[in-house]
């Protein structure tokens, strides 16, 4: 995914290895992690996902050592994590959990800053890279910094917990479960948050996660475990979802992966349209006579940054410049599934969705017919590919489970071992 485009950026990511690591819980026979061995490149995300109790948690924390293996070695960019301290190792790895673990007597600006200020930055370097992340994180610094965690809502606590989680500029991020507890339309902004931040930074990121369809469109590779993390297949979403090695991945994988497969088509990969555009102070009359030269029976109104404000149509433009509109304009990020993109349009009066890229920055509209007739064109492929037609209604959705937020733990001392 993406190969050609990684190869553009730096990557700031280090490889992870595991090496032969099991994990015994004291008083138990049965090894909750069962000698697994494991390659996760630098600068890409893998996906942890398997069934309840099969190890996927185990594993992710004997990375940062919040448990300790009973056998095996663990390695990032080659050097072997025991041979720093555990705080040392913590304060290069973030870690993201699932909801509320900001502290919350603290502003938002103090949770972030907590790794920084251990570090030794100096207060203007701790000050810029808040406000820096929570520009990445798509908050607006002057309104959230000093607010507290019980002013957010959960999607932008999460917002938050990611911001804290790369405020060191680790080189790795291990989340789990990072988007839970939010709703469907938060779920998948962040996802696609997470994937515009990732096309930025290039950091290696190991995310645990039950939900097999977030697995697929966040993973550059998926790995899907069994009882005792027992490695089941590890692959490229594509592969694990045409060719399941085995029984185990694909029941996992679940019916219907055909159409499971549309899921990985992205708004990226269509032709968007390219309808007026506006700026906030620009004279009305002017953007009216542009829109009708277009056709176009509304304007997309932008910021002095390249996002869009609102689309609003040519008969609301009132008054001498074009003004700020008012009402929430809900983009869709170029990574956005097809899936996401028809949720969205759904509730849009244009017939359409704004797209936005990195920062949010205005790329283009997409319209629904445009997305119905890709999504048709690839079901007729799926189908001619595959023969065997998938059964209806049998694309389950495990729990849908979404959250981003930061944990104590990665502050104290490891609680295993
Ligand atoms: N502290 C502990 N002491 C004893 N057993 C544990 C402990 N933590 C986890 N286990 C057991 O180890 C196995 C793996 O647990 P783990 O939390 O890694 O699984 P998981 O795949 O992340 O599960 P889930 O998806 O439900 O979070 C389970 O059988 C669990 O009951």
């Amino acid at each position: 995914m993406e190969s050609t485009d990684k190869q553009q950026h730096t990557v700031s990511g280090a490889e992870i290895t595991l090496d032969g690591v099991s994990k015994i819980y004291r008083g138990q026979q049965a090894p909750a992690v069962d000698n697994i061995s494991l390659t996760v490149p630098a600068g890409e995300i893998v996906m942890f996902v398997g069934p309840s109790g099969c190890g996927k948690t185990t594993t992710l924390k004997m990375i940062n050592r919040l448990i300790e293996p009973t056998s095996g070695t663990i390695s990032i960019g080659g050097e072997n994590i025991r041979a720093k301290k555990v705080d040392e190792l913590r304060r290069t790895i973030g870690y993201v959990i699932q909801g509320g673990s900001l502290f919350p007597h603290m502003s938002v600006a103090k949770n972030i800053s907590i790794v920084p200020k251990l570090l030794g930055w100096n207060t203007s370097r701790v000050k810029d890279r808040v406000d820096e992340l929570l520009d990445l994180v798509g908050l607006d610094a002057a309104k959230y910094r000093d607010r507290y965690p019980r002013e957010l809502s959960g999607g932008q606590q999460q917002r938050v917990g990611v911001a804290r989680g790369l405020a060191a500029d680790p080189p790795v991020i291990l989340m789990d479960e990072p988007f839970g507890a939010v709703d469907p339309i938060t779920r998948q902004r962040l996802q696609d948050e997470l994937l515009s931040i990732q096309r930025e930074l290039h950091k290696t990121i190991v995310c645990v996660t039950h939900d097999i369809d977030e697995a697929i469109k966040l993973g550059d590779r998926v790995l899907i475990l069994q009882e005792g993390a027992h490695v089941a297949q590890y692959d490229t979403p594509e592969v694990v979802l045409s060719s399941p090695a085995n029984d185990f991945a694909q029941d996992f994988v679940g019916a219907g992966s055909s159409l499971k497969r549309l899921s990985l088509a992205r708004i990226a990969d269509l032709e968007l349209k390219t309808p007026t555009t506006a700026k906030v102070g620009d004279s009305t009359a002017q953007v009216r006579s542009r829109a009708e030269a277009n056709g176009d029976g509304s304007v997309i109104v932008l910021d002095d940054r390249n996002r869009p404000l609102g689309w609003p149509w040519l008969r609301q433009l009132t008054g001498e410049k074009i003004v700020q509109p008012s009402g929430d304009l809900i983009n869709l990020d170029s990574r956005a599934t097809l899936n996401d993109a028809l949720d969205t349009m759904l509730v849009s009066g244009h017939g359409g969705a704004v797209v936005t890229g990195d920062r949010d920055a205005y790329l283009g509209v997409i319209d629904f017919k445009t997305v119905t007739d890709f999504i048709e064109e690839m079901q007729r492929e799926a189908e001619t590919e595959t023969k065997a037609a998938p059964a209806a209604g049998s694309d389950e959705h495990p729990a849908s489970r979404i959250s981003i937020a930061p944990t104590d733990e990665e502050l104290d001392g490891g609680r295993e071992g």
